[in-house]
């Protein structure tokens, strides 16, 4: 019958969470019934995005045109894409598409605009991207651009949550009244923090999201932090990683108001948790020469303290404001940045 075919499309949607982010999934599942199969939804479409927008296996035009008409999919009844490259680690939210099609048409018709308004202009932003050559070798031109594309890729995502807590009366209206600065600054403050942990990943993938107004400031080739492995390489790198830090920086204050504005608590912890993650994250790169080499990752004991301490605003604070205090300290003198750091650091501990 109708309501047991749709909740066992419900449980696979929930499965195919679990499989895209593990960490995240849960705190989705925490989050009260009103918003929790939206949010759910959401994430997976968001998904099914990036997992078309990452595959460098699809003709470029292809990939373009599905980027830019993936919103009129959630129209259909049925749609799913096998065409992802073998090796693209969430291709299985395209393959069962289905499912998630399913469960978007059973939500509120508020919720589904908001969704596909989100999905469109996030595809039509991606699909700018991808003919755009100098862009897959030399990252962003400038730090305009540097913002441009992480509004597509993250700061509409802020704009869309805003939206769909506001709409459910979990959030202050005023989350949707400043232009969405506050939902941008929410998700530029992640995105750029993972476009600066992934300097060494993104290289192997033959590409890098960093600004070049920034990096040609210390090298004439970005890859060189990677490949020369010399003092004064490495510190040229140093000062390019705690510059990116120190822009990222600027959207904390924002990320701070943002959160006290979320008064439901289910809605605050899914917001508050990957922000001091993030807060955790940039602390860890910067001045860190590892992150030109491999990897870096917080710590799994640090990430359940993070989560523990952030489940009420006061906490999130103290949080932002030790990690903030940690950059500050760890800034060198030499630092061609070094005032500025200390300005930025000054303004959220006071802030604080
Ligand atoms: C690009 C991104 C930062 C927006 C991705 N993004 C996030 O990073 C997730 C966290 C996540 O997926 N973490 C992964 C780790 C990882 O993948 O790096 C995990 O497994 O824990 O959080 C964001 C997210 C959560 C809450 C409020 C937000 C407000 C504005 C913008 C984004 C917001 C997110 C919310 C939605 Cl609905 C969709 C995507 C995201």
């Amino acid at each position: 019958n109708d309501a047991k075919y749709k909740s066992e499309e419900l449980a696979y949607c929930y499965y195919m969470l679990g499989c895209t982010s593990r960490s995240f999934a849960a705190v989705i599942r925490e989050l009260e019934p009103e918003l929790r199969d939206v949010v759910m939804i959401f994430y997976l479409v968001l998904r099914a995005l990036d997992t078309v927008e990452d595959d460098m296996t699809l003709q470029p035009n292809f990939k373009v045109s599905l980027l830019r008409e993936f919103h009129h999919k959630l129209k259909l009844k049925e749609w799913s894409f096998d065409g992802s490259g073998p090796n693209e680690k969430d291709r299985i939210v395209l393959v069962h598409f289905n499912s998630i099609l399913s469960i978007y048409h059973s939500l509120k018709p508020k919720y589904q605009d908001i969704i596909r308004d989100i999905t469109e202009k996030m595809g039509n932003g991606m699909a700018d991207y991808v003919l755009d050559e100098d862009f897959n070798m030399n990252g962003v031109a400038t730090v305009k651009d540097y913002d441009l594309y992480c509004h597509y890729v993250a700061g509409l995502v802020g704009e869309g949550l805003s939206k769909l807590m506001v709409e459910a009366n979990f959030a202050d209206i005023s989350l949707t009244q400043d232009g969405f600065a506050k939902s941008e600054s929410m998700g530029l403050f992640l995105q750029k923090t993972n476009i600066i942990r992934d300097y060494e990943e993104d290289l192997r993938d033959g590409r890098s999201f960093w600004p070049k107004e920034v990096w040609s400031k210390y090298t004439d080739s970005l890859s060189s932090f990677r490949e020369d492995k010399s003092p004064e390489s490495e510190k040229k790198g140093l000062e390019c990683i705690n510059e990116l830090v120190l822009n990222a920086l600027h959207h904390v204050k924002d990320c701070l108001t943002y959160l006290s504005l979320v008064s439901d608590p289910s809605c605050f912890n899914f917001c508050a948790i990957p922000q001091v993650m993030a807060i955790a994250t940039l602390a860890l790169v910067h001045n860190n020469p590892k992150v030109l080499r491999q990897n870096v990752k917080i710590r799994k004991g640090t990430t359940c303290n993070l989560i523990l301490k952030s489940r009420t605003f006061p906490g999130v604070v103290q949080i932002f404001r030790s990690y903030v205090r940690d950059i500050h300290h760890n800034s060198s003198v030499s630092d061609p940045n070094y005032l500025k750091i200390g300005i930025i650091c000054g303004e959220i501990e006071q802030f604080c």
